[in-house]
């Protein structure tokens, strides 16, 4: 899949507000593709995990190691020229300076506030309170034109959700066009 535009395989950083489908999708593509899969919570510190769990946004310090951990991961892959898939909120614009390089993507699960609202009031077993959504919404600076980046929407099924970043992957590493579609 390799082209001289991308000369390696791609990471994908699954990114997107708490609830847009990170975990649900990403596992699915590393299903389908037999990448490595990381799930970028797991590497959050303690502290981190608590302080969600108690209904308060993390700050910019907050995020700093966990950002620095999991752009480790990826530059460990991309160094060894393995494909990946990573789950990461990647909210703010400056966040994705530090994990981008060459062949990274980002794939952004772009819904609506209220679509998002919805299945988190679902959602069983997990720290992150619903209550945090509106500063998940605050914080995301969405993708700017120059970033490498796919935008894919959430309505499908997640399987289907899946199957389209694996198609939009295939063609970025084919050389083309896939920024950010409206
Ligand atoms: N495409 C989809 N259609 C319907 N439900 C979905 C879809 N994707 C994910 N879900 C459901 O929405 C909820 C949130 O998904 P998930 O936990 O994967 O999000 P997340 O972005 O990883 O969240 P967090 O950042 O808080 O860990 C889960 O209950 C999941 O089953
Ligand atoms: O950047 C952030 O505010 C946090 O990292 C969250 O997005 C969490 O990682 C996740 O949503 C919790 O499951």
């Amino acid at each position: 899949m390799d082209s001289p535009g991308h000369p390696g395989p791609p990471i994908l950083v699954v990114m997107g507000v708490s609830g847009s489908g990170k975990s649900t999708v990403a596992a699915l593509v590393a299903e389908a593709t037999g990448w490595d899969l990381l799930e970028g919570d797991d590497l959050h510190p303690r502290a981190n995990v608590e302080k969600m769990a108690a209904g308060r946004p993390l700050s910019d310090a907050d995020r700093a190691p966990w950002l620095a951990a999991v752009g480790a991961w990826i530059r460990d892959h991309t160094g060894r020229g393995r494909p990946g898939v990573v789950t990461c909120s990647a909210l703010r614009r400056r966040y994705r300076d530090d994990l981008a390089g060459e062949n990274v993507v980002f794939v952004h699960l772009a819904g609506t506030r209220e679509q998002i609202r919805e299945r988190l009031r679902t959602r069983r077993g997990h720290y992150m309170p619903a209550d945090l959504l509106d500063s998940q919404f605050d914080t995301f600076e969405p993708l700017e034109p120059d970033e490498a980046a796919i935008v894919v929407g959430i309505d499908a099924e997640p399987a289907d959700v899946a199957a389209e970043i694996v198609a939009r992957a295939a063609e970025w590493t084919r050389g083309t066009d896939v920024s950010p579609r409206p």
